[in-house]
């Protein structure tokens, strides 16, 4: 049966380590990303994300966040180019979020954490599923977006609207035709470097792609993000809020960068 974590004192990042030891490995995340030592790389291809949005299935609550599910069975959904070789699917995404507005992200800019931060999963189709892909050093790549408090995002609105179903651990309901292309900023600029998974098991497996650039939310919109729980229906209810990594250390990697 799979270890239970969670984001409290008693079983969050800090107690990580005893049940995952890899929590102190050699390329942990998130990370700071400070841009002035980032490397830019004029090799680096341009990102390209290919979103049909007939593929959207589901939105769960699964007790550590809110994730839309995809359909991953053909490339109707993929990543290529940016730092990885191949095709990437997309399986689902995901957010991060804070009690307050000034927490949240996993990944930080110089030291600046944002209220909330999303995860574009993505699993590399050289493996024959997301199982399989999960734990190998090249089987992921997730794309982070930040999103930064100014005017209210309507392009959040679809999956705000579903929360009153999905409230409590272990709800799910039907999620169509949600184009997550709307979700990002106009430009693709990224930062990237190789680390793993945010949360147990935290498999060393994932090619990370930072957008620069920020999307918007407002302040009442990610006071919706904590009407969520971490707790199941009928249990004494927790807000979900503060389901976020801090940054581990970059023991000597590289982030790079495809902008100056
Ligand atoms: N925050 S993050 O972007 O790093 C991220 C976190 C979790 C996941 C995720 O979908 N799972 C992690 C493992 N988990 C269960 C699992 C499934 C198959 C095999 C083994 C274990 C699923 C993906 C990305
Ligand atoms: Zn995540």
């Amino acid at each position: 049966m799979s270890h239970s974590w969670g984001y409290d004192a008693s079983d969050g990042p800090a107690t990580w380590a005893d049940h995952f030891p890899i929590a102190n490995g050699p390329r942990q995340s998130p990370v700071n990303i400070i841009p002035s030592q980032a490397q830019f790389d004029s090799s680096l291809k341009p990102l390209k994300l290919q979103y049909d949005p007939s593929t959207s299935k589901d939105i769960l609550n699964n007790g550590h966040t809110f994730q839309v599910s995809f359909l991953d069975e053909n490339n109707s959904a993929i990543l290529s180019g940016g730092p990885v070789t191949g095709t990437y699917r997309l399986k689902q995404f995901h957010f991060h979020w804070g009690e307050s507005d000034d927490k949240g992200s996993e990944h930080t800019v110089n030291g600046v954490k944002f209220p909330c931060e999303l995860h574009l999963v993505h699993w590399n189709t050289k493996y024959a599923n997301f199982g399989e892909a999960v734990n190998k050093p090249d089987g992921l790549a997730v794309v982070g977006v930040f999103l930064k408090i100014g005017s209210a995002n309507p392009r959040l609105q679809k999956l705000l609207d579903s929360f009153d179903s999905i409230k409590a651990k272990g709800q799910q309901t039907t999620f169509l035709n949600f184009d997550p292309k709307n979700l990002l900023p106009a430009s693709l600029n990224f930062w990237t470097y190789e680390g793993s998974l945010t949360t147990p098991p935290l498999y060393e497996s994932v090619t990370w792609i930072v957008l620069k650039d920020p999307i918007s939310v407002s302040s009442a919109q990610m006071a919706k993000f904590r009407s969520l729980l971490f707790s199941s229906a009928g249990e004494q209810p927790r807000c979900m809020c503060n389901n976020y990594r801090p940054p581990q250390p970059i023991k000597g990697r590289k982030v790079r960068s495809n902008f100056k």
